[in-house]
């Protein structure tokens, strides 16, 4: 496949005329005058597109999204015990294929390639990720009130370590879930299968003081006098941390999934992103759940996390759209240990954008990341994962179908 005379973003700036070249799942070459070897691929127009590298979405539970807009308004506790778990305990497989797969419609129209997600019957999650085509690290979350759950996450992991778009990982919900032994099951798990680790992290006040009181720590040094942080954990939310947990986090190379409109629609707070960043901590950005959120959409991420950092610290010079922009892309793939970027040898996950929308006018070549980051509001009109064309102008096939299927699946849930 080739696409042809694409615009790229290469160090901050605009570089216009570029080909594209794909090879069976990877880039084969980037440039002027890259041409497509085998000669009798597809081409794919380029011209007045941005070509990018896949965004990742580095904390959601995809199949909440058949909850969109069914509980708002709500602080986090209040909101899962009296509206969300509820719910969740009439579930089924069913659901989570529809969740999942209108989830994945919407991640596709927006630029996300892979996503990193903890949640239940994440094989049914799997295999509707498989068909949408979409990347995923999956967990299935593990709770102390559940040991079949606990019983399984090995399980999982053999089923699903050789697939070539799902990454499987182990997901210990959070400190006041998941007792010390979960815990340590969990890491022994990790290390035992060198997979990543997800979990909910210093969340809420409440969460962070009640654990205190009751441990006499916070839950980053309870979780690092296990033994716990290290490069392979990714830690959502992180918004109540003491000076000691971020230099904790930043030491032990915890990967922190900042989730900025999730957390402040919940009104949990505003994470010290500032002390992270300054203590060399890696920081990417995830929706969360489109429960909480209500979109996945990691351009309206990108946005609400630099606006509300400079807001918080009277500081507009704070999170410029160029470090923003890396936390969506280059801080996730090395988190995430994935081979991404507009470059040879790369797996091919790109998308390409249209700019003749008015929010890219007037572009000059050195605003491309100031709008990417501050004005975008859709335009990705080709979505590619593996060499895998999932959007081709703006169409995904099937799209239609899903959408009633998860209709009818919400309705069905409300009625159950
Ligand atoms: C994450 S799957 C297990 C469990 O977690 C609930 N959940 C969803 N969002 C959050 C959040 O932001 N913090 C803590 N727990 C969350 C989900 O509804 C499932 O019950
Ligand atoms: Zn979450």
């Amino acid at each position: 496949m080739l696409i042809r005379n694409a615009s790229i973003v290469a160090g901050g700036r605009l570089l216009r005329d570029q080909n594209i070249a794909i090879d069976g799942p990877r880039i084969s070459g980037v440039g002027p005058g890259i041409a497509d070897e085998s000669g009798d691929g597809e081409v794919i127009e380029g011209r007045g597109k941005l070509a990018i590298s896949g965004l990742v979405n580095a904390h959601t539970h995809l199949a909440m999204t058949l909850f969109r807009g069914y509980a708002d308004d709500m602080e986090l506790m209040p909101w899962l015990s009296e509206k969300i778990w509820p719910l969740e305990a009439k579930l089924t497989a069913e659901d989570i294929r529809w969740g999942v797969k209108l989830g994945c419609l919407e991640m596709i129209r927006s630029g996300i390639t892979c996503y990193n997600d903890m949640y239940y019957f994440m094989d049914e999650a799997a295999r509707a990720t498989k068909e949408m085509g979409l990347r995923a690290v999956l967990s299935g979350v593990l709770f102390d009130m559940r040991p079949d759950l606990i019983e399984d996450a090995e399980p999982f992991i053999r089923r699903w370590k050789n697939d070539d778009l799902i990454v499987p990982a182990v997901g210990p919900h959070a400190v006041y879930t998941c007792s010390e032994e979960t815990l340590s099951r969990a890491l022994d798990l990790a290390e035992k299968h060198d997979v990543m680790i997800h979990i909910h992290l210093s969340e809420t006040r409440s969460e962070v003081e009640s654990f205190a009181k009751n441990r006499g720590k916070s839950p980053v040094e309870y979780l690092d006098s296990l033994g716990f942080l290290s490069d392979r954990v990714v830690a959502a939310h992180c918004v109540w941390l003491s000076p000691q947990d971020v230099s904790i986090i930043a030491d032990r190379g915890v990967n922190v999934a900042h989730c900025s409109i999730s957390n402040h629609k919940l009104a949990s707070g505003i994470a010290p992103l500032d002390r992270l960043a300054r203590a060399g901590a890696r920081i990417c950005l995830g929706t969360d759940g489109a429960s909480s959120n209500n979109s996945l959409n990691l351009f309206q991420e990108m946005k609400t996390t630099a606006i509300a950092q400079k807001c918080a610290h009277s500081r507009p010079d704070l999170f410029a759209a160029g470090e923003v922009w890396r936390m969506a892309t280059e801080n996730a793939y090395t988190a995430f240990r994935l081979d991404m970027g507009l470059r040879a040898g790369a797996i091919a996950d790109l998308s390409l954008i249209d700019l003749k929308k008015p929010w890219f006018c007037p572009l000059a070549d050195d605003n491309i990341v100031s709008h990417l980051v501050y004005s975008a509001q859709g335009g990705v009109e080709t979505t590619i994962v593996g060499g895998r064309v999932l959007m081709r102008g703006g169409v995904i096939p099937g799209e239609e179908e899903i959408l009633e299927r998860a209709q009818e699946q919400f309705n069905d849930l409300l009625a159950r």
